[in-house]
Order: structure tokens, then C-alpha cells, then sequence
């Protein structure tokens, strides 16, 4: 079943065409990145999925609702957290998060959700005394008081430590193995990485690609990179590998067609002459790779 259907999404300020004929569809239970350098289109799709701004022109639908007309009954299957919500700043958290619970028929526990965001020592606390990083805990519990089928995640981690991340990236992994489908808006390729079934790069308006993580990787065609050193800081006489490899740095570094083979040679190699290869690393091409191959190619120095 499909939980968001976009079907030639257009929206342009004035002479801006910020989204320019853009379709996709998520599916119930999963996990959607959009992901685009500023100035892409993802905020004004977001927003028009959520209902708070109008399109010109294209089809959506959203939990089988029309978001530009759906009102409250669609308000309150969906639950939003926005980079940066504007809190009163005199209520503490445990108020915020029943006061927001409230507004909604189906809701969690108020104090569970304080608990999962992990701001359990902090439910006394008043909003004006949280820092950055719990603020944005606090935003997601709001987001989630509703017990939404669909949450939109506006660059969740923003001015996280990277504990916190980790925590936040392990809620919304709980969250998806829940049932609750996201769209997650990001910055973070690693994390989109980690989280998403599905991405899709937005630039310009326009869609570049959609598919998982694995899909983009490999359509990107990159090469595996392994890089070691060998003592005394040379190439020495290493023996033929599918691609030239290059000095820098006292680094060997080689953009392999064929890690496999390569890597097998190469330890085959180091072994007969009882040569440690150091910092030996065999990386795969990652999803940040792929997306900068592929907004790189589509720059047209706008
Ligand atoms: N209210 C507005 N009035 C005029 N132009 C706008 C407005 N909102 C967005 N735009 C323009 O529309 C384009 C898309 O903006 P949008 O905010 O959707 O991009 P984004 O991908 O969310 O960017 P970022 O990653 O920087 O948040 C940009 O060129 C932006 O300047």
C-alpha cells in the first residue's frame, strides 16, 4: 500500500520554479529521504505534503487524503517536526508534551515519550534551560505525541553530539520497525544511509533519481578505493592490479574495478615478502560519493 503519491508536483514564486514537475511514492512502513543542496525544493515539497502550502499544479496524496484540503482529520494522522519550533519558553517539558498530546484523539503516554526521546532527567526541566541538541529531542517527542502513521523529520539531527545522533538514528530505526512511515529531509548522507529504504535527490526541482541506498551506489559506477602504506613510504614493486595506483602522502591508493581480485594480490604480494601493508583499507563508494557524482554532474554552475 502507498502511504504519499506525488504525480507532477509544481510550484514556482514568482519567476522560481522551486519544484518543477516532480513525482514519487512512498510506501506504508517506509523510511523516505529526500535529500538536495539548498535551494532544491525539498522544504516546499515537504510543506506541501503536510498541508501548509498550496502547489500549482500536480496530484497528492497523502494517507488517502488531499493534504491541501484534508484539515484537522489529516493534521492528526500526520505529525511534523520542524527544524526549529518556536517553544514557550516558560513551560517545562513534561507540560509541552501533554499540552501537545492533548490536541490529539490517538496519543502516547506523555511521559513514555519523554522517556524514548531521552529526556527522562529533564521532564521538570523548563524549555529556556534545555540546550540545542535537547530542544531538538523535545521537537521530536512533539512530533511523535499524536502517534502519527506518517511523521515528516525536517533535518532531525541538526546541532546534535554525536551520541545523540546515534540515540535519535536507533528512535527512528524503532519507530519504522513500528509501522510509521517517514520522510526525512537531511543533509547527512550518513544518515540517510543508515535510515532510509529509499532516497531521492531533488535538484533544481527536479527529481535526479530515486532508489535505495545500494541502488545509488552502484548506478553511480564509482570505484572501490584501497589504500595502505608500505613501509619505507614507496610504491615498491607491486604486482599488476586492475587500475595504476598513485602516491601521496606516503599513501598507495588505487580506485579498483575489482576489489576482490586486487585486495587478494596485493596480501598475496605483501605475504611472500613479509610486507606489512599498513592502514590497509578497502572502502566501498558511499552513498555521500554517489550523491556528490551525481549533483555534480547535473551543476550547471547555477
Ligand atoms: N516563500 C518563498 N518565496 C520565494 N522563493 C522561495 C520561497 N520559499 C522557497 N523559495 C525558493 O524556492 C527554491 C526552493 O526552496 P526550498 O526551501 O524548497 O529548498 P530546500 O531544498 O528546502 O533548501 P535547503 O536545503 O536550503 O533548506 C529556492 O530557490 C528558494 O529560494
Amino acid at each position: 500500500m502507498t502511504t504519499i503519491a506525488v504525480r507532477d508536483l509544481r510550484r514556482s514564486y514568482g519567476s522560481v520554479r522551486a519544484v518543477d514537475g516532480v513525482s514519487f511514492t512512498v510506501g506504508d512502513g517506509e523510511v523516505f529521504a529526500l535529500l538536495g543542496p539548498n535551494g532544491a525544493g525539498k522544504t516546499t515539497t515537504v510543506e506541501i505534503l503536510e498541508g501548509y502550502r498550496e502547489r500549482d499544479a500536480g496530484t497528492v496524496e497523502v494517507l488517502g487524503f488531499d493534504p491541501a484540503t484534508g484539515g484537522t482529520a489529516y493534521r492528526e494522522r500526520i505529525g511534523v517536526v520542524l527544524q526549529s519550533a518556536g517553544f514557550e519558553e516558560e513551560f517545562t517539558v513534561r507540560e509541552l508534551v501533554r499540552l501537545q498530546s492533548s490536541l490529539y484523539p490517538r496519543r502516547h503516554d506523555p511521559d513514555e515519550l519523554i522517556d524514548l526521546v531521552g529526556l527522562a532527567g529533564k521532564r521538570t526541566t523548563r524549555v529556556k534551560g534545555l540546550s540545542g541538541g535537547q530542544r531538538r529531542r523535545l521537537d521530536l517527542a512533539l512530533g511523535l505525541a499524536g502517534a502519527p502513521d506518517l511523521l515528516f523529520l525536517d533535518e532531525p539531527t541538526t546541532g546534535f553530539d554525536p551520541a545523540a545522533r546515534h540515540h535519535a538514528w536507533d528512535l527512528v530505526a524503532s519507530l519504522r520497525d513500528l509501522g510509521t512511515t517517514i520522510l526525512l529531509t537531511t543533509h547527512y548522507l550518513e544518515e540517510a544511509q543508515r535510515l532510509a529504504d529509499r532516497v531521492g535527490v531533488l535538484r533544481d526541482g527536479r527529481l535526479l533519481t530515486v532508489g535505495t541506498p545500494a541502488e545509488l551506489r552502484a548506478r553511480s559506477d564509482l570505484p572501490t578505493v584501497i589504500s595502505f602504506r608500505i613501509p619505507g613510504g614507496g610504491l615498491g614493486d607491486l604486482p599488476p592490479l586492475s587500475a595504476r595506483p598513485r602516491l601521496a602522502d606516503g599513501v598507495v591508493r588505487l580506485d579498483s574495478r575489482d576489489p576482490v581480485t586486487d585486495t587478494w594480490h596485493l596480501t598475496a604480494w605483501a605475504t611472500a615478502r613479509w610486507t606489512p601493508l599498513e592502514d590497509l583499507a578497502v572502502s566501498p563508494p558511499t552513498l555521500e560519493d554517489a550523491y556528490l557524482a551525481l549533483t555534480e554532474e547535473h551543476d550547471d554552475g547555477r
